[in-house]
């Protein structure tokens, strides 16, 4: 499995072992992109990381590019220790920072090539003397007073002066490319140094000259006055190199995150079919990192949060460990007194630190049906949008649920609560904004169960269009308009310039996220009574084709963690009754074989005993 970044990229992956000890009390400056795999605008941003790191990687020693995963698991705490909400966030840390320093974060919405690399600039200018980047050369202009008296003088090393106007970041690009090379001083000034300016003879701005060691001066002939084709000149000329051990590589800064890439091994399923395992991680995920990332919830925050915990509660279908958590955290948000809700208490809670018995939705993902067939595809956004059209499917099924709750005001509750957990919490920024926008141009027209379930399917649909051929589509699942041909015929028609009959999609989507398609297996916790169903019920729909690299599953429903029976209540797996089953034969067989053991042997001694008596 590969990660959006690879040792291959000329950045630094950082992890929570290598954070604090990389970016602080560091001899040069950091540039840190927190990011998500999961999250579809980080992957599509990754390869505008990849080019800055690349534009910028001769600037490694004294400011360096890096990323951190906060999707992966290792790395939750790390995240959350430096407040880190949505994705991708960009700080930055400068030299010699203090182990506190939690990083600045960099606020501009242009996030581009060359608004990045100079602000990198200002980065290494902001700093003082006292916290100067140890390798890095002065920035500043010079003054004619400085330049004037090497004209004419012989030297050692060329030297490059780019002249330029006060707002060109061309000079001191220059400068920093020019930091792993040795036999060329890189100097800048500004247009304004009138003596320096007609010294030169220099006409337009920005502008290289070029000292030479044998104490001549000129102005050497590039294609274009522009911070590429200067460096680039500079670096060819006769007697100028890279400096010893100065490639600059990710390898000598480099700490392999652990676990980084690591892969699991693929779980067969079927694309017809909705999985518990699936919810159950989405929801892991949701309560104990993206919401854990905030120390505390207040006002709308808080309000949004206990909304979701409601619905999720009267509207999860079949009872379960899901719906017992839920149902207690509901009961206990609703007892608090405060404004302010500490979330290290619903932390708490969650970890079943407050006693509330068998609630918790077992620990860490096991993604299923949501399984990308790479790390970072797929996964908790997959499962978010499975919840939400089960909670659509579970509201028109039971329209009364949400009686004596908030939502019962609203004609799409469902859809109210998602619009507002996605704009406030989703860590994927960008996902968030365009969320947004389709709500705020159509919720308003949705005016029963029925239209929230077809409002939902087709914004997914128009996310899916958008999205098709991007970098987050996963080859192996291919976003495309949904259900196709194969998952439902009957959704498709081409009548009257429409290419959906939906009706069927209506009866389709009903069926597919009803309770009753939702299957078991993997799943984490133990399904809840009304989940269960006779082994053999659903045999029938399991067996058509699994999705992903593999062959057919075929397994039965009602399946336990590792596709197990859940017997009982009690836990026990189909291996587990296997076993007693088997032991029970083996012990039948041993006391029925001791039994005639014995008898034939008693009969033997009757029968030898008896002649003796005679
Ligand atoms: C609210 C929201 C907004 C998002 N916005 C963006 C964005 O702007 N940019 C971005 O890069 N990523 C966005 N994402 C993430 C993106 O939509 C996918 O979730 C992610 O790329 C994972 O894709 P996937 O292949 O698992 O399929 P997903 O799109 O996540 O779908 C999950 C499953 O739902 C089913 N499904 C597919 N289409 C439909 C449908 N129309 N109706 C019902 N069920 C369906 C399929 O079984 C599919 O496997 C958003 C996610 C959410 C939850």
């Amino acid at each position: 499995a590969a990660s959006l970044y690879t040792d291959e990229d000329p950045l630094v992956i950082l992890s929570s072992g290598s954070l604090r000890s990389s970016v602080t009390n560091s001899s040069s400056a950091w540039l840190l992109q927190f990011f998500s795999s999961w999250c579809g605008h980080c992957i599509q941003y990754s390869s505008t990381w990849k080019v800055l790191a690349e534009d910028v990687k001769d600037w490694q020693a004294v400011i360096a590019v890096s990323v951190l995963d906060c999707a992966q698991e290792e790395n939750h705490e790390i995240c959350r220790e430096f407040g880190i909400q949505l994705f991708p966030t960009i700080k930055f840390f400068h030299a010699h920072s203090p182990e506190t320093d939690r990083g600045t974060p960099f606020r501009g919405a242009n996030r581009q090539v060359q608004t990045v690399r100079q602000v990198m600039v200002d980065i290494l200018q902001n700093h003082t003397k006292l916290d100067w980047p140890d390798r890095c050369p002065r920035l500043e202009p010079y003054s004619s007073e400085d330049l004037l008296p090497r004209l004419g003088q012989r030297s050692e090393d060329y030297t490059a002066i780019v002249v330029e106007e006060p707002d060109s970041y061309v000079g001191r690009e220059v400068i920093l490319d020019l930091l792993m090379f040795s036999g060329v001083q890189v100097k800048r000034a500004l247009s304004s140094e009138r003596p320096l300016v007609e010294a030169l003879g220099v006409t337009s701005f920005p502008s290289l000259y070029l000292l030479h060691p044998n104490s001549t001066h000129t102005e050497p002939r590039v294609e274009k006055k522009q911070r590429f084709f200067f460096s680039s000149f500079l670096k060819t000329l006769p007697g100028v190199q890279r400096k010893a051990g100065g490639r600059s590589s990710a390898a000598g800064l480099q700490e392999a995150a652990p676990g980084r890439g690591a892969s699991e091994s693929w779980r067969r399923f079927d694309s017809a079919k909705v999985y518990t395992a699936d919810l159950e991680s989405g929801l892991h995920y949701l309560l104990r990192v993206e919401l854990a990332s905030h120390d505390y919830l207040e006002g709308e925050e808080l309000s949004i949060f206990k909304d979701f915990v409601t619905l999720v509660a009267k509207l999860y279908p079949g009872g379960g460990s899901v719906v017992r958590l839920m149902e207690a955290l509901s009961d206990w948000l609703l007892s608090l007194q405060g404004r302010r809700l500490v979330y290290q208490n619903v932390l708490d809670l969650v970890d079943n630190k407050m006693r509330v018995r068998q609630c918790v939705p077992g620990g860490g993902v096991r993604w299923v049906g949501c399984q990308g067939s790479r790390a970072g595809l797929r996964g908790y956004p997959c499962s978010l949008w499975t919840l939400f059209h089960i909670l659509t499917v579970q509201h028109a099924a039971k329209p009364t649920a949400l009686e004596n709750t908030g939502g019962s005001r609203e004609a799409a509750p469902v859809l109210q609560v998602m619009r507002r957990y996605i704009r406030t919490f989703f860590g994927c920024q960008e996902c968030g904004r365009h969320f947004e926008q389709a709500a705020a141009a159509g919720l308003d027209q949705v005016q029963n169960p029925d239209q929230q379930i077809l409002w939902l399917w087709e914004q997914h649909n128009r996310v899916n269009s958008r999205l098709s051929g991007t970098l987050s589509d996963d080859p192996l699942f291919p976003k495309a308009p949904w259900p196709g041909p194969a998952l439902c015929a009957t959704c498709h028609e081409e009548k009257n310039g429409a290419r959906w009959n939906r009706d069927n999609v209506l009866v389709f989507l009903r069926r597919h996220y009803g309770a009753s398609n939702l299957s078991h297996r993997h799943a984490i916790s133990p399904p809840g009574p009304a989940q269960l169903r006779p082994a053999g019920q659903e045999q029938n729909q399991e067996q058509q084709p699994d999705s992903g690299p593999g062959p057919q599953s075929g397994q039965q429903e009602a399946a336990g963690p590792g596709g197990g029976l859940w017997v009982l209540g009690l836990g026990f797996s189909a291996t587990d009754m296997s076993l007693c089953v088997l032991l029970y034969v083996c012990s039948c067989l041993v006391l029925m074989l001791l039994f005639f053991f014995f008898k034939v042997k008693s009969k033997r001694w009757r029968r030898r005993k008896s002649p003796l008596q005679v």
